[in-house]
């Protein structure tokens, strides 16, 4: 850092102007620089903004069934969900309220049956499609309480394969939708099976989701186009179809597409329902034709359940016995849509809709839904599938380590040297700040006034150097953190081999650019004229990029979204860039802030390309207290001891901290889901009912059917379809005492 004690040494800061006002400039220009030259994001994203819910996807635990019959569905285990009395809330502290983002809902999804969650945006569809698949992000302000059962049983998610294929697609951009799916099926799939049968078993998926002509493209992201949105639905689709769920849970899957793809991507759904999975979707309000797929719908409003059970014209004769008939040859999808939402359109028409959908929760919660469902499930049915796809598991381990690692090397490789348009970018922006800054430091002498020119030169090779890594980073790793946290949680691969593999396959690519801007800026400066001295700058800023690039990996590990990680990455970094050695002494500083150097990237590289540069320089000098050689302009900076090893030393150390961090980070925010609670009242009576097996809901309806139930048994059935009617209303608003 520099010491610049004493008059003369004040002289020497004075030469670049004021300190603070350098500093600023220096940051200003560095950042506006990047931020103009920042690549946009190399990942696939057809949605960032909602990252919220943008965390794991599930694959439950149990073993692959991969063969042929995965898909066509006769490996599949049937699996029936149901839910009772699903009740979601979110208190706030501030105004002491509780909102219910779901309110007593109950209904159930079986296996061949396409269920569909409709609902006006924000009435909680998302909120249930996620608490049914365990997917409910934890939140000390929710609350989550119901029943859930998996074919009978009181059971979690993992119990079961299941699939979610969110709102948001996302995909590494650069590898073919082929690429994508044969890489997906080597991670998930293991060494059991040969590679010629994986790629048959890719093939055919390729034609089940109709991918076949577009399995040679990009999948494409905002720079460059790719396949359509509708098929990177169905790419997500067929990613997700390769573990062999039991049930696909896909939330608004047409949102964003045409109608024809939006048919498309519902016809891909039934099917798959045909053949053998459970399939529950969200949908807003879909089109007639897209109507007419589904076997069961459940609609929802404002966290309410308004109806559940078979599609197609139930619910319509449901409805007309209140009064409310849809008109022939309408879409019964807006029927329904317009009968459950509340009409904003003046106070009268509110009051009206509103008691409507009032009047409607309350009716529907009042009578049986059980009664509402066709198609009971044949448990005889259920144990033959199931025997079968035991027979076909494989409950082995995926791929060891290296597999894993070989795998992800592949893949960070090809996304990393095909991603033209931001090699590009980057390389340009290189190439026109060396230009620039070779440019203003022309040719530099050997005078005294050189001296500063040169630490002003150094500095801000290492703060452009820096910035460059760090904003690509931090750019491009929050959306990749997206993809590789779905991919974990599925169980494809460890954390390790991912990590290591990534930063092995960007290292050509990232030591590319401060060596291109290394090459063009230390001739046109004409920096200390040495081969060996070159080499040295170019090998300095190299390291001094990984580090910086080591360090937006660990922002991008700890924010949440891109945004937030093009906000504080910059802001870490200038604090970096105000102890980088050059513009304050760190001993003139509060005795809090004295570390801060030794940790600073900036400065390292900073002391390094220093000590590479006046080591065995000689200046013209006319007096006494003029510096006569480089050892004296390091000695003014507090330099003088060290040694380039010294230096790189620490850059490594800095470096090995930052990629540990991002480590820890990885694993530490892996996405944490809300736990289902039984209700309250009921919880004591439902591990005692448990216990007996008396949760089985088939047999208290098969009982109410040939009306055998018994008295108590009618009781306890009673508490878990009835819920008190005053619990029904929509969004109560209660102040909490
Ligand atoms: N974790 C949460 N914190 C705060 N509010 C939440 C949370 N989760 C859901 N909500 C709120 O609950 C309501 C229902 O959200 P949800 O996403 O389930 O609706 P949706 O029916 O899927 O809507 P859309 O069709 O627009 O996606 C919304 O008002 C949403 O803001």
């Amino acid at each position: 850092m520099a010491n610049f004690g004493g008059k003369r040494a004040g002289q020497i800061v004075r030469l670049g102007g004021n300190g603070i006002g350098q500093v600023m400039a220096a940051v200003a220009v560095a950042f506006l620089v990047r931020l103009v030259s920042v690549p946009g994001p190399s990942l696939s994203a057809d949605d960032e903004g909602d990252y919220e819910t943008d965390d794991a996807v599930g694959g439950g635990e149990g073993g692959q069934d991969v063969g042929d019959d995965s898909v066509s569905g006769g490996g599949v285990r049937p699996v029936t969900i149901r839910w009772r009395n699903v009740t979601c809330s979110l208190s706030d502290k501030k105004s002491k309220s509780v909102r219910f983002l779901l309110n007593n809902v109950s209904g159930e999804a079986k296996p061949g049956r396409l269920l569909a969650i409709m609902g006006a945006s924000g009435s909680g569809k998302t909120t249930l499609l996620n608490v049914l698949a365990g997917q409910l992000v934890a939140s000390p302000r929710l609350h989550l309480s119901g029943l859930l059962e998996i074919n009978g049983k009181p059971r979690s998610n993992k119990s079961y394969k299941f699939a979610y294929i969110r709102q948001e697609d996302l995909f590494f951009s650069q590898l073919t939708v082929r690429e994508t799916l044969s890489l997906a099926a080597e991670l998930q799939l293991g060494e059991v099976y040969t590679a010629q049968e994986r790629d048959e078993y890719v093939n055919n998926l390729l034609f089940k989701m109709g991918l076949v002509s577009c399995a040679n493209t990009n999948v494409g992201d905002a720079k460059v186009r790719g396949i359509s949105g509708g098929e990177k639905k169905r790419l997500s689709l067929a990613c997700e179809l390769i573990a062999s769920p039991s049930v696909i849970f896909a939330d608004e899957p047409t949102t964003g597409l045409d109608a024809f793809q939006a048919e498309k991507v519902m016809e891909t759904l039934r099917q798959l329902a045909q053949d053998g999975h459970t399939v529950i979707c969200s949908i807003h309000q879909p089109r007639g034709s897209v109507y007419y797929k589904f076997d069961d719908i459940l609609l929802l409003t404002e966290g309410a359940l308004i109806y559940a059970g078979p599609a197609h014209n139930e619910p319509l004769k449901y409805f007309s016995k209140f009064g409310y008939t849809c008109p022939d040859h309408m879409n019964p999808a807006e029927f329904l849509a317009d009968l459950i939402s509340v009409d904003y359109s003046s106070s009268e028409n509110v009051n009206t809709s509103q008691k409507r959908i009032d009047g409607l929760v309350e009716s529907f919660s009042q009578q049986s839904t059980l009664t509402l469902y066709a198609a009971p499930l044949n448990r005889k049915e259920t144990f033959k599938s199931h025997i079968s796809l035991n027979r076909k598991t494989n409950g082995g381990r995926k791929g060891g380590w290296w597999r894993e690692f070989r795998l992800l090397l592949r893949r960070a490789w090809l996304q990393a040297f095909r991603d033209g348009p931001t090699n590009k970018v980057r390389a340009n922006m290189s190439v026109a700040s060396a230009i620039i800054f070779g440019s203003v430091f022309w040719r530099m002498g050997r005078s005294q006034t050189s001296i500063q020119d040169r630490m002003g030169l150094l500095q801000v090779a290492a703060i452009n150097t820096a910035m460059a890594a760090l904003t690509k980073t931090v750019s491009v790793f929050p959306k990749e953190r997206a993809i590789v946290d779905r991919e974990r949680a599925k169980g494809s691969y460890s954390l390790g081999p991912y990590l290591l593999s990534k930063l092995l396959a960007e290292t050509p690519i990232g030591a590319a650019f401060p060596l291109m801007f290394g090459a063009l800026v230390y001739p046109m400066a004409r920096l200390h004229p040495s081969l060996c001295r070159f080499a040295k700058f170019c090998g300095i800023i190299t390291v001094e990029s990984f580090a910086a690039s080591a360090m937006g990996l660990t922002v991008g590990a700890m924010v949440p979204t891109t945004e937030a990680a093009m906000a504080v990455g910059p802001s870490l970094m200038t604090v970096f860039i105000v102890f980088g050695g050059y513009y304050i002494n760190a001993s003139n500083t509060p005795v809090i802030f004295r570390w801060i150097p030794r940790v600073s990237l900036i400065r390292w590289a900073f002391q390094g390309l220093c000590i590479n540069e006046f080591r065995g320089l000689e200046f013209d000098h006319e007096h006494s207290f003029h510096l006569q050689t480089g050892e004296q302009a390091l000695e003014r900076l507090s330099f003088g001891g060290s040694t380039i090893g010294d230096t790189v030393t620490a850059q490594s150390r800095i470096l090995l901290f930052w990629y540990c961090n991002t480590y820890i980070l990885l694993e530490k925010n892996k996405p944490k889901y809300q736990l289902i609670e039984p209700p309250p009242s009921e919880a004591g009576e439902l591990k005692s009912l448990a216990e007996n097996e008396l949760l089985d809901l088939d047999y208290i309806k098969e009982k109410v059917e040939t009306d055998t139930i018994t008295a108590d048994e009618s009781e306890s059935y009673q508490k878990f379809e009835s819920p008190p009617a005053d619990k029904i209303r929509p969004f109560i608003l209660e102040g909490e005492e």
